[in-house]
């Protein structure tokens, strides 16, 4: 089956927290409209941009482009940006059941409110491996009053201006500011468009909540009150189910979890959105579990749950580490890989701005996308030097302030053997500022990887490996990198194309956290013209 989508991206006043602000939105709508597809299935997304003076390119996060490097949406990667006025025709096929999300890849649009579900069911006459007697889906999002272009401007600007922490956390795109800090701005207490998101649930019936992070910056703990949640769905693969109090969250992450409507009745509940791993400067989100013929307007009686201590990084890794692949439906990875790459998160300054880099190159988008300069061999419009393979581990103390050595920017990637496995350490550490280590998401495009292991402290490439979990890891898209620890992935280079692999939080990968993958381009069919337009590209549309 094909379906067909056509969407108007535009700027709209939305007060998803009742404080207006203009979003980006579609046909109208943020969150956008969930896309409905079952595995195999095609998906054509017709995408006009009328922004009048912003690009637009649309990522459909983990849904891996098998054969279509070119629909992924990434801006500088994969395409060339759509251009005001313009219509761009994404056409991929969802491969595999699960729960994913699309959101902007271009500047930081994400965060201005393009970003949304897809929900891919299995094929007919196919069963999970768990039941339940509904289907629901919370997104979830934090949310700033500044227009993301003026947050853009700060985190480019000589001396920096860091976005801050979010005015709002949303649940399925409804939050609730107090409009008596609001200052100057509109600010209506009473608008339906933030009164709270409410989850109906008929007693003794079992639910599956399929929840998702979309997230610009914040990690998020999110709560049932009194009830406990099953997970059973991680990022497109099936979880040995555990039992979770609440779900620690990373941005790009999504989860499906069973719960069942087992408690009192005769009241609602609290669905409660904490921010975690960074010392939250925002109010608990707060949406309602409204037992079914209780009003959805009654309040819960009990205050809402505030969620584990922020810093409890022992409490999240052993949430990270307790998720393994659901038996019998585990893909055992390779039991050597034939490359390892290293990358150490720096935060930097370069020419006066704060950066992030990986082994000490910040990375910046080049104007010609990767994907077409690689294919056409046009060796000049990237740095071809290789992306630095490592950094100097002997002489690097992880829980000192970052010292900012050598940074530089550049453009340099990754070119992987086709077919071979590749392992990555992600090795985190110390920011600028004293005692502080932040917590990041990593997201691979194209691909999913095994995750190998978790811990804390300075990677051992003699010790740490001998207890990689090589018998049944997950497999997934997105994974966090927790404060002053190391996390290590593992995929094939099998899917000919062109993937970002980068820090999920908005700012992160605009102020360089990122690299790039090239595998098996040559073996990429013909590029479609409506990729290009942009930079070096235009020669290819001379005929
Ligand atoms: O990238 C970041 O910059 C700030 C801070 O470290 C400097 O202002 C912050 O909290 C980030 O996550």
């Amino acid at each position: 089956r094909v379906h067909h989508h056509k969407w108007e991206v535009k700027y709209q006043f939305k007060s998803p927290d009742c404080f207006q602000k203009l979003a980006v939105t579609i046909n109208g709508m943020t969150p956008g409209p969930t896309i409905y597809a079952r595995q195999g299935d095609t998906v054509v997304v017709e995408v006009k941009n009328s922004l009048f003076t912003e690009n637009v390119a649309i990522h459909w996060h983990g849904i891996r482009q098998i054969g279509t490097p070119w629909s992924d949406g990434t801006e500088g990667v994969t395409q060339c940006p759509i251009v005001p006025g313009d219509t761009f025709t994404y056409k991929f096929v969802v491969d595999r059941a699960g729960t994913y999300i699309y959101h902007g890849h271009y500047g930081m649009q994400r965060s201005a409110g393009l970003n949304g579900m897809i929900i891919v069911s299995v094929p007919d006459g196919v069963t999970e491996p768990f039941s339940y007697d509904y289907d629901r889906s919370i997104l979830l999002n934090d949310w700033w009053h500044k227009s993301t272009y003026e947050q853009a401007a700060g985190l480019n600007s000589v001396p920096f201006v860091w976005i801050g922490e979010p005015q709002s956390l949303l649940i399925n795109g409804r939050g609730n500011f107090n409009c008596s800090l609001a200052g100057a701005g509109v600010c209506n207490a009473t608008t339906p468009d933030c009164s709270p998101y409410v989850l109906t649930m008929v007693p003794g019936k079992t639910y599956r909540l399929r929840i998702a992070s979309i997230a610009s910056l914040s990690a998020f703990n999110f709560e049932l009150e009194g009830h406990s949640m099953t997970i059973v769905e991680a990022d497109g693969n099936y979880v040995e189910p555990f039992v979770v109090k609440n779900l620690n969250i990373y941005s790009g992450e999504t989860y499906s979890v069973i719960v069942k409507a087992d408690q009192d009745s005769s009241r609602n509940y609290w669905a409660a959105l904490n921010v975690i791993t960074r010392k939250p400067g925002t109010p608990t989100g707060l949406g309602i579990i409204n037992y079914y013929l209780n009003s959805p307007k009654k309040s819960p009686p009990t205050d809402p749950p505030s969620g584990p201590i922020w810093n409890d990084t022992t409490y999240f890794l052993r949430q990270s580490q307790a998720i393994k692949a659901r038996q019998g439906y585990v893909t055992p990875p390779p039991p050597t890989s034939d490359r390892v790459i290293t990358l150490l998160n720096t935060q930097n300054k370069i020419d006066g701005r704060i950066k992030w880099a990986m082994n000490n190159m910040s990375f910046t988008l080049p104007d010609t996308p990767y994907l077409v300069s690689l294919k056409q061999r046009l060796h000049h419009v990237f740095n071809q030097k290789p992306a630095p393979e490592t950094y100097d581990s002997k002489n690097f103390d992880v829980f000192g302030v970052a010292k900012n050595t050598n940074a530089t920017s550049g453009n340099s990637i990754y070119r992987l053997k086709f077919n071979s496995t590749v392992d990555i350490i992600l090795q985190n550490v110390n920011t600028m500022t004293v005692n502080n280590s932040e917590t990041h998401p990593w997201h691979l495009h194209g691909h999913d990887f095994w995750v190998l292991g978790y811990g804390i402290g300075k990677f051992d490439p003699m010790n740490d490996p001998k207890k990689y979990n090589l018998v049944d890891p997950i497999m997934k898209n997105t994974v966090p990198l927790h404060r002053y620890g190391w996390t290590a992935l593992r995929f094939r280079a099998d899917n000919p194309g062109v993937w970002a692999f980068h820090c999920h939080i908005e700012a992160h990968f605009f102020m360089g956290m990122g690299v790039v993958f090239e595998e098996g381009v040559a073996k990429v069919g013909r590029l479609p013209s409506s990729i290009m337009g942009c930079g070096e590209t235009k020669r290819f549309l001379r005929h």
